[in-house]
């Protein structure tokens, strides 16, 4: 569900203000520090109830105030509207309402508008640790399968109780065999919702691949966390000596990773820069793609600093493919002339001007 309008006070530089978006393209321009990342980051805080630059609070607050609000409204012409309103205060928790009414976990957010970010940070997907890639993996399965988010809850609920009883050295292992049992039935679930939408979202990662004019082909290997011949009470029960020792489990869902292969090959070991970026925006926007073509539900794109990623003939390619997707694509940018050129003229498209963090839609 595209965001219709939002009112920011107080979240990082950005000036008290109401935006109204436009269901498709949105443009964003403006200087380095006038506050282009942080009118992204407030549009995701929306949609997940945290940032994807810092989780420490205080960071995101404007730095003369004790907190921040954000409130939107979204929905299109067929569908029912949600209003959304976060509020944070210094030392104080949450308080997150949707449709007036308290709710207590942000994961219902997440539920409301389906939304993917591309930051700079979103380019350690290949190179950097297992925690992004799964972080990857499980925003599709969180989408596509309604019940991961309790299974996941009740296996980290599990594994952080056998931690607890591992850190305590000399244990009653029968205490410890409850806390198996219940991970070894989640964590057999989780594997099995990750493996399905991994092997589902490679065909559509290479048909993406394909629109942005690449001749690359990948595959996708998955390592659910731990022996793929073995059973995970097996791991529980031969890996105990280990995990007393360390003093926490060392194999599981928690431990899962991705790997993704060009011909054969480690895409980061062989792919140039340039080729890394093409790739990590076509596994963005397919995992949009997917969950669009296995449930009907779009989800909204927040690209922050598109030219400073991608070179021309990329920009041209990724913008042609957001112009087609008719979700709605919120893009920023130093230089409008850098993207402007590259959206056919007959796409509904708003544009925005910051400076000093205020907003001003341009005609
Ligand atoms: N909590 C805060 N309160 C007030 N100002 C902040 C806060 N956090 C960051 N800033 C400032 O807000 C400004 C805007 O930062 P932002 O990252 O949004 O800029 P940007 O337009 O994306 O810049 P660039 O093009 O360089 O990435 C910066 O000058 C930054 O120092």
């Amino acid at each position: 569900m595209p965001y219709q309008s939002i009112v920011i006070s107080k979240f990082r530089n950005l000036a008290d203000q109401r935006l109204e978006l436009s269901p498709l393209i949105n443009i964003v321009d403006g200087k380095n520090g006038s506050g282009k990342s942080s009118l992204i980051e407030s549009l995701y805080y929306l949609s997940v109830g945290k940032s994807f630059r810092s989780s420490k609070l205080d960071s995101i607050i404007e730095h003369n105030s004790s907190g921040f609000t954000l409130f939107s409204v979204t929905g299109d012409d067929n569908s029912h509207q949600h209003r959304v309103g976060i509020s944070r205060e210094k030392n104080k928790p949450a308080l997150i309402k949707i449709d007036g009414e308290f709710i207590r976990s942000a994961i219902q957010l997440a539920t409301i508008t389906p939304t993917l970010v591309i930051e700079p940070e979103t380019f350690d997907l290949l190179d950097g640790g297992p925690n992004n890639r799964r972080r990857y993996m499980d925003w599709g399965v969180f989408h596509v399968e309604h019940r991961f988010s309790e299974v996941w809850r009740r296996y980290t609920k599990s594994l952080k109780q056998r931690n607890t009883l591992l850190r305590r050295g000399r244990i009653d292992r029968s205490l410890l065999a409850p806390w198996d049992g219940q991970m070894a039935t989640t964590a057999a679930m989780i594997d099995q919702y990750r493996n399905d939408y991994i092997m589902s979202l490679v065909p559509v990662i290479n048909d993406i691949l394909k629109s942005l004019n690449q001749t690359i082909d990948i595959d996708i290997s998955y390592y659910r966390g731990w022996d793929k011949k073995t059973d995970y009470k097996t791991i529980l029960e031969d890996s105990i000596e280990r995990d007393i020792r360390s003093g926490f489990t060392h194999q599981g869902p928690h431990r899962a990773d991705i790997r993704i292969k060009v011909n054969g090959r480690f895409a980061d070991e062989v792919l140039s820069r340039g080729q890394k970026k093409i790739l990590i925006f076509a596994m963005i926007l397919a995992q949009g793609a997917f969950l669009s073509k296995l449930l009907g539900r779009k989800s909204v794109y927040l690209i922050d600093d598109i030219s400073a990623e991608l070179d021309i003939e990329h920009r041209k390619n990724v913008c042609s493919y957001l112009e087609k997707l008719e979700s709605q694509v919120v893009l920023t940018v130093v230089d409008i002339d850098s993207v402007l050129p590259l959206f056919r003229k007959d796409t509904e498209l708003r544009m925005f001007h910051v400076e000093h963090g205020k907003v001003s839609q341009v005609n």
